[in-house]
């Protein structure tokens, strides 16, 4: 099958856009996985999908967003994806609105073009609640922090590390994330831990780890090991996510900058049950490409 994509990155997130406005290209999660390889594929962290509203959503969203991970599965929600897909219908002429009503499996979120180049967008709100994460605290220590709470996340012997729990806040931004504070990032356990949180038996569907590095009430450094994808050089719903925790923890303003590996994002947040999470950061396209992607990858 002969497609076309569009590579775009946020803060050095990387992207294949598939525009499927015209017809659906019917993929399966071996598709994903191929245009995600970075050898023997496009290469990308996630793929992102854009289609016209279901009709049970015509009139109340402009588009639908879909998102695969580079492991094939699809996720509920992509921050740094949801600036590149605002960015591409406008760049595209699939709409002429700088603020768009996107439809994802998390919920409707609101991305806008921003004057000087960056995209906002309105994230909706944390959800705290195990059952929504999802998260089972069964059986671990617990310890109330500020607003929230810290678990002791268990985690199993390696060759390289003995078994050892973490202090973490669990918390979904439509996607569940598992945040730790270090004392810095740079020296952070990602490449030794990052898949043991990932896969943690207490994270029914797998989990994102944050490594957050608190550098002032207005400024943190954070690393994030990425369900589906490891590592990636930002995570938009990471940095929602860790600042939302540090907030709640009273340990952060309600703006504050995060610098990734890949660049800068802020995140705004006035916190309680009532108010939406902004995050506001770059999106860039890097160059248009076509394939003929193999029926059985
Ligand atoms: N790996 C994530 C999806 C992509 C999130 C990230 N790229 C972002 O910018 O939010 C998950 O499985 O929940």
């Amino acid at each position: 099958m002969h497609i076309r994509f569009t590579k775009m990155q946020g803060a050095g997130n990387d992207f294949v856009v598939l525009d499927e406005t015209g017809s659906e290209l019917g993929l399966q999660a071996a598709h994903y996985r191929y245009l995600a390889d970075r050898h023997f594929g496009v290469g990308a962290d996630q793929i992102l999908t854009v289609r016209k509203p279901p009709a049970a959503h015509a009139g109340e969203v402009d588009f639908e967003y879909i998102i695969h991970n580079a492991d094939g599965s699809e996720v509920e929600q992509c921050g740094n994806g949801a600036r590149c897909f605002a960015r591409y219908v406008y760049d595209k002429g699939l709409t002429d609105q700088t603020t768009i009503r996107v439809l994802t499996r998390a919920g409707i979120i609101t991305p806008r073009l921003t004057p000087d180049g960056r995209v906002t967008v309105n994230m909706g709100k944390p959800r705290w609640q195990p059952a929504d994460i999802p998260f089972d605290p069964a059986g671990l220590e617990s310890e109330s922090s500020g607003q929230t709470h810290r678990w002791s996340l268990p985690l199993p012997a390696t060759a390289s590390t003995p078994a050892h729990s973490v202090w973490i806040v669990a918390v979904s931004m439509g996607n569940p994330h598992a945040v730790q504070q270090v004392a810095s990032v740079e020296h952070a356990p990602v490449a030794q831990t990052g898949a043991l949180i990932e896969h943690s038996p207490h994270f029914p569907q797998r989990v994102n780890a944050g490594y957050m590095e608190i550098v002032a009430r207005d400024q943190i450094r954070l690393r994030v090991y990425e369900r589906g994808a490891g590592e990636t050089l930002a995570c938009g719903t990471g940095a929602c996510a860790a600042v939302v925790s540090g907030i709640a923890q009273g340990l952060l303003d309600s703006r504050v900058n995060v610098a990734t590996r890949g660049g800068r994002l802020t995140i705004e947040w006035a916190g309680g049950a009532q108010h939406d999470v902004f995050m506001t950061g770059p999106a860039d396209t890097v160059f248009e490409g076509h394939l003929e992607l193999p029926d059985e990858p």
